[in-house]
C-alpha cells in the first residue's frame, strides 16, 4: 500500500465491500466518503446521506477555492446497490445533482429523502416524484423497516419557507437495532440536545468545521465547531461520536486531532472514532 494513498478504500473494492459485507442484528457497518458524505449499511439495507462523489463544485466555478482534497472515493454510477439516499441541504458539497443523478440512473430501488423545498431540484434532474421523500422538519416517518426523525438544524439560520419547512436538517435512523444520526451542517441552538438526547443515540455523525468571521465574509455558513460537536456528543449521551465535514475544502476544514485532543481531555468516557475516507467502521449497539 502506497504511503501515498490518501484515500482507503476506493471505486470497485469499496463497492464490493459495501456490497457484501454482512451486517448482523444490533449492528451496521458505515463507511467515511469524506465531508459528510457516509454510506450506511444494516440487515440488508443500504443508505447514503449527503453523497458529493464528483467534483461539481470546483467544475462549476473552476476559479473557486472548491477543489476537492483527495478523489472520489466511488463514482456515483458504481452506486447499484443504493435502497435511500437522504439529503439534508442545498449546498454543492451536501447535494450534488450529478451524484444524484447518477445513483438514481445506477440503482434501480432507490429513494430520495430531501427537505421539502429542495424536492423541485430533484425533479429537475429527473427524479420521478414516488421516489421522492420530502420531510418538513421535526416529524418521525417511516421507511420500509427504518424509523427516521427529522431534525431541524440552524445552518447558521433556521431559513423557513413560507410553508414552514426547514430546508436544513439532520437525520435520526433508526435501523437494525442501532440509533444512528447525521446531524447534517447546524450551529449549535437551544433545544437540540435536549431533542436528541431523547433518541438515545448510538452513533452520532457531527460536523467540526466550526465558523469565523474570514469565512462568513466569503459566504461561507458555518457549523458547530470541535469543541461544541464534543461537547453535544457527551450532552445527549451518543455512544460513539465520529467527526466529519473537516477534510474536504481546506479553506473551510479543520484539524480533527483538535476534536480527539479535546474528548480526550473533557470526557475520558466518549467514545468516538476518527474516520479515513474509504474505510469501514463495523459497529455493535451496546444496547443489542
Ligand atoms: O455549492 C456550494 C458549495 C459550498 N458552498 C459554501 O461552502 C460551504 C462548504 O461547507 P458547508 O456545506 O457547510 O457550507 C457551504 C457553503 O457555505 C456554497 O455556498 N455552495
Amino acid at each position: 500500500m502506497s504511503l501515498m494513498r490518501n484515500v482507503y478504500r476506493e471505486g470497485e473494492s469499496l463497492a464490493r465491500q459495501i456490497e457484501s459485507t454482512r451486517v448482523p442484528d444490533g449492528m451496521l457497518a458505515v463507511w467515511h466518503l469524506g465531508q459528510e458524505s457516509v454510506a450506511v449499511k444494516g440487515g440488508g439495507v443500504i443508505g447514503y446521506f449527503d453523497p458529493y462523489l464528483t467534483d461539481s463544485v470546483a467544475e462549476a466555478d473552476p476559479d473557486g477555492p472548491w477543489k476537492r482534497a483527495f478523489p472520489s472515493p466511488l463514482p456515483p454510477e458504481r452506486i447499484t446497490h443504493a435502497d435511500y439516499v437522504w439529503i439534508s441541504h442545498n449546498h454543492g458539497d451536501h447535494l450534488d445533482p450529478a451524484t444524484l443523478a447518477g445513483i438514481y440512473r445506477a440503482s434501480p430501488r432507490v429513494v430520495f429523502v430531501c427537505p421539502a423545498p429542495l424536492a423541485g431540484i430533484l425533479k429537475e434532474i429527473g427524479i420521478p416524484e414516488d421516489r421522492i421523500v420530502t420531510v418538513k422538519g421535526g416529524e418521525t416517518i417511516r421507511l420500509g423497516e427504518l424509523s427516521v426523525d427529522v431534525i431541524p438544524c440552524k445552518h447558521e439560520e433556521f431559513d423557513r419557507d413560507a410553508d414552514g419547512n426547514y430546508p436544513y436538517v439532520g437525520y435520526v435512523v433508526r435501523w437494525n437495532g442501532v440509533v444512528f444520526y447525521h446531524a447534517g451542517d447546524t450551529i449549535l441552538y437551544p433545544g437540540l440536545a435536549e431533542t436528541l438526547r431523547t433518541h438515545r443515540i448510538d452513533i452520532a455523525c457531527l460536523p467540526i468545521n466550526g465558523a469565523d468571521l474570514k469565512r462568513r465574509e466569503a459566504g461561507i455558513v458555518g457549523n458547530m465547531g470541535f469543541r461544541e460537536a464534543a461537547d453535544l456528543a457527551a450532552a445527549i449521551e451518543a455512544d460513539l461520536a465520529i467527526p466529519f465535514h473537516y477534510d474536504l475544502f481546506p479553506f473551510n476544514a479543520d484539524n480533527p486531532s483538535y476534536f480527539v485532543d479535546y474528548v480526550v481531555r473533557e470526557y475520558p468516557y466518549q467514545k468516538f472514532k476518527l474516520m479515513r475516507v474509504g474505510e469501514r467502521l463495523l459497529y455493535a449497539s451496546e444496547k443489542a
